[in-house]
Formats: structure tokens, sequence, C-alpha cells
């Protein structure tokens, strides 16, 4: 296969500190509380990122041996990560609660800082299928604004669409750590420096391009789509010899953050879509803490993420813990996905 990367856009290697620092000052893009709120997490990340390169030698690997909210074996490192982002944030993260994949109910911050205006929801391990076979997983992380007059945050607090936040990001856990925020204003990437224990800027302004010929989905489901999913993929599969004239490659890594990195770097099509496996659930993926800051990233990015039907971030939630189908990554390629759907529902 050709290689389809862009070149890495040329920047000035400044520290996260630094780049956010530039971002509360000069261009007045968040404020102070936030830029700390920021670091915590990153701190937390790179945290994260030592226990996981640690791999059997640190203990880190197997069962925890309980459940999670949602009914899913926790890994070792689903509930450390946890911890440590639990931590972390209680004692300097300018907070008025968090909640998590790990955690049934949102965690109200014991002492609040008085001025703590802000919410975190957190995925703290994405793709925990992946730890124990050392493949890349991650954090993915959305920061929203506390209500105005709220001074004890319950779950209704968190249930804010996806167009609300303020901040959104992951870090990657791969060959190198890798950590994507968007403030709101484009897109930007830093590399965690092992050697100098910093994050530090290594692309500005990524852009997913419109076109793809990578699709990412878990094919085994395939039986249990919709009749426009199934269109949509049986299409790409007939090459250049079906209506799309042209063949299409596949990667699918089975951790969101990893498929989600790939996409931003080379552009591409992810999809985890709403199937008749289990009819009581409306998809796999988690609305506030696996969608929703994907979503806010990759529209940063210029590509398009919706549920099939509808754009993901003008999602009303109504639960914490809520599932939705995502479609995210290339604009074109979304965007025909989108379209087979409405277009079914219509006819
Ligand atoms: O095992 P499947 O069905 O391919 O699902 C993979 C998907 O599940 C997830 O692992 C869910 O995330 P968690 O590991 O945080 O539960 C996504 O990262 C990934 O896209
Ligand atoms: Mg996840
Ligand atoms: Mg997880």
């Amino acid at each position: 296969m050709s290689d389809t990367s862009p070149s890495p856009v040329s920047v000035k290697p400044v520290s996260l500190s630094r780049f956010l620092i530039e971002e509360q000052r000069s261009k007045g893009q968040i404020n102070a509380d936030l830029r700390l709120l920021i670091e915590v997490v990153a701190r937390a990340c790179k945290r994260i990122s030592i226990a996981v390169g640690k791999g059997a030698l640190g203990g880190v690997l197997g069962s925890a041996g309980t459940e999670n909210v949602q009914g899913e074996t926790q890994k070792k490192l689903d509930v450390l990560s946890n911890e440590i982002l639990l931590e972390a944030n209680e004692w300097g993260g300018h907070l008025a609660a968090l909640a998590s994949e790990e955690m049934d109910d949102p965690h109200p911050i014991p002492n609040r800082y008085p001025k703590g205006e802000y919410l975190l929801v957190f995925d703290p391990l994405d793709g925990s299928s992946n730890i124990d076979v050392n493949i890349s997983v991650g954090t993915i992380f959305s920061v929203l604004r506390c209500p105005e007059g709220v001074t004890e945050p319950d779950e209704q607090a968190f249930l804010q669409r996806g167009t609300r936040q303020v901040a959104a990001g992951y870090a990657v856990y791969g060959s190198s750590t890798v950590l994507v925020l968007t403030l709101g204003d484009g897109v930007h990437a830093f590399t965690l420096d092992r050697e100098q224990g910093g994050f530090v800027l290594t692309q500005s302004n990524l852009t997913i391009p419109e076109d793809t010929g990578e699709f990412a989905i878990n094919m085994s489901n395939i039986r249990h789509w919709e009749p426009p999913m199934r269109r949509y993929i049986d299409e790409l599969l007939a090459g250049k010899t079906g209506p799309r004239g042209r063949d299409f490659n596949m990667r699918w890594v089975a951790s969101m953050v990893a498929d989600v990195h790939r996409i931003l770097t080379r552009g591409g099509i992810f999809i985890y879509p709403r199937d008749l496996k289990d009819p009581s659930k409306p998809g796999k993926l988690r609305l506030m803490y696996e969608a929703n800051p994907m979503a806010f990233v990759v529209e940063q990015a210029g590509g398009a993420a919706t549920t099939g039907r509808a754009r993901i971030l003008d999602v009303k939630p109504e639960k914490l813990h809520q599932r939705v189908p995502v479609f995210l990554g290339s604009r074109n390629e979304v965007e025909r996905a989108t379209r087979y759907h409405t277009e079914a529902d219509a006819s």
C-alpha cells in the first residue's frame, strides 16, 4: 500500500504548558482554571502511560475480577487508570465533579476549589481488550462547564450536548505516547518526551482529508446490521467492479483511540453502528466519554461525526452511560453512510 500519510506539520516544539499559557494569554481561548485542569489531565495520562509501559513487570496486566456499571469485566489497568485520574483531579483539577466509564455515578469534588467551574468526563482506559496483548490503548476525556448555580453536581449536571464541550481529547499509549487536544480552536498533538518527562507540541492544526480509501469496522457483526449499513459496506467491499469504482482497504485495531488517531493522521472512516445483536442497546460506544470527545476532535479537524442519522454533538444525553452508534472521520464518507441511513428511513 502506498503511504498516504501527510507529512507532519512543522511546528515549534513547545511544551504543553507553554502552549496552554499562550492559548490563555495571547489568544484568550481559555482561562487559568481550564489551563490547570488540562495540565492535571496530561500529568495523569503520563502516569497511566508509565503504568501501561511496565506491562507484566508492573503487575498491571489481567483482570481485576470486578465489573463496571455496564456489566463489563474490569481489567487491572481500567481500575488503576481510573484511580490515577481521580486522585490527580481531586486535588488539583479545578473541577466541580467528574464522571467515568468505570464509576456508576458522578464523583463530586470534596473541598471543592472555590471557583471549580468544570466537569470532567473520561474513559480512563479505552481498548481494554488490547491491554494484555500489547496493542495500543488510550484515555479519552471531555470537559464541560458546571451549570450556573449548581453547587452539588449530580448526573443531571453532566447531561449536556457535545456542542457544550469546552475541551476534549485523548492520549494514545502506542509506540509513542501522544496527547491530542482541542480547545475548540483546531486540533493539536503533543508527544511525550520519555527522557524529559513532558508533552511537547509535535503537530498543530491537524486536518482529516475529505476523501479516503480506508474504513474501520468490526466486520464480525455484519449479520446484525441494518440494511443501509450493509449497503454501505457491501459497496466498499465490491471495490473496482462495484458502484464505487475503486478498491477500499480495511483496518480495525479495536481500540477506538488508536483507530481515531490513524484517521486523524491519514484519513479514514470509523464506524461502530447500531446492530440488532442486543436490540436494547442503541450502539456499543458511550456518548459522554467516547463519542462526544472524539466527535469534537474530528469536527475540529475538518471531519464529520454522526450517529448514522444525526450529528453526534447535537444528541441530547439522557443518561451518563448512554450508548450511541458512531460514524466518524473523512467527511465525504461519513456523509454518504449517513445519507444511506436517512434515505432508508424516509422510504
Ligand atoms: O470488541 P469490539 O466489538 O471490536 O469493540 C471494540 C470497541 O470497544 C472499545 O474497546 C470500547 O472501549 P472500552 O475498552 O473503554 O470499553 C472501543 O475502544 C473499540 O472501538
Ligand atoms: Mg472505551
Ligand atoms: Mg474503557
